[in-house]
C-alpha cells in the first residue's frame, strides 16, 4: 500500500515541546512526517536567532531523545521566496511527494489550500508557554525556559552559546545593522 506521508512546517526558533507534541501525535496518525525548517536562509536576527543547520540539529536531537525512528521523518530546510503565490511549488520541489499539511499557520494554509492539498490545523499545547516567541523572550530576561524545551535543546543552545547570541541580538544598535 501506498506511504501515507505529511509535512510539518514552522521556523523551530527553537525546538520547543509543542513542536515534539505535535510531530509525535501527527506521526501516530501517517507513516512519514517531512519536518520543514521555514526561512532556512535566516539566523542571527531576533526573530530568527539559530541557522537552518543548529534547527535541524536540535530536531534531531529531541526526536532521537524520544526515540522516535529516524526512518520515519524527514527534516528539510526551505529558504523563504519573493513570491508567495509559488511557495507551495518550492515546497514541493524541495521535498519528497506529500498529500498532508499540518500547520496552524493562515498563510500557509492558504497557499497549500489554492494547490488543492488537505490541510490540518493541529492542536496547539500550552500556547501560552510553548511558544518560540516566549521562550526567545525568557532567555533574554534571564526567566526560566528550560523545562519548555527538551533537554537536547537545551544544552545544545547552551553549548553554541546561544542564549548570550539571542541576548545580543536583541540590542537596538544590532537590530538597526
Ligand atoms: N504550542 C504548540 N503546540 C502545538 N503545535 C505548535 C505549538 N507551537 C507551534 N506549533 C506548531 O508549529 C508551527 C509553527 O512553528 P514555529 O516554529 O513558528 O513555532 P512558534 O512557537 O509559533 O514560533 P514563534 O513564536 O517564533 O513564531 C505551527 O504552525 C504549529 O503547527
Ligand atoms: N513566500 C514564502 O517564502 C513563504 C510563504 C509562506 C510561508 N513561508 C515560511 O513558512 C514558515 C512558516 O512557519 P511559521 O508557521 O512558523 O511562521 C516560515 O518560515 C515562513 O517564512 C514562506
Amino acid at each position: 500500500m501506498k506511504k501515507s506521508r505529511g509535512i510539518i512546517v514552522g521556523r523551530f526558533q527553537p525546538v520547543h515541546n509543542g513542536h515534539i507534541q505535535i510531530i509525535r501525535n501527527v506521526l501516530e496518525e501517517i507513516d512519514e512526517l517531512i519536518i520543514a525548517i521555514g526561512s532556512a536562509q535566516l539566523s542571527h536576527t531576533p526573530k530568527n536567532p539559530f541557522t537552518a543547520g543548529e534547527r535541524v540539529t536540535m530536531v534531531k536531537e529531541a526526536l532521537n531523545e524520544i526515540n522516535i525512528n529516524p526512518n520515519s521523518y524527514y527534516i528539510i530546510p526551505i529558504p523563504d521566496i519573493s513570491n508567495h503565490s509559488l511557495w507551495a511549488s518550492h515546497v514541493k520541489t524541495l521535498t519528497p511527494s506529500f498529500n498532508k499539511v499540518y500547520s496552524g499557520n493562515p498563510l500557509v494554509q492558504r497557499l497549500f489550500i489554492e494547490n488543492n492539498y488537505e490541510v490540518t490545523t493541529p492542536p496547539l499545547y500550552n500556547r501560552t508557554e510553548y511558544s518560540g516567541r516566549e521562550i526567545r523572550n525568557k532567555m533574554i530576561n534571564d526567566e526560566k525556559w528550560d523545562i519548555l524545551v527538551p533537554n537536547t535543546t537545551y544544552k545544545f543552545i547552551r553549548e553554541i552559546d546561544g542564549i548570550n547570541r539571542i541576548k545580543d541580538l536583541s540590542q537596538k544598535e544590532i537590530n538597526e545593522l
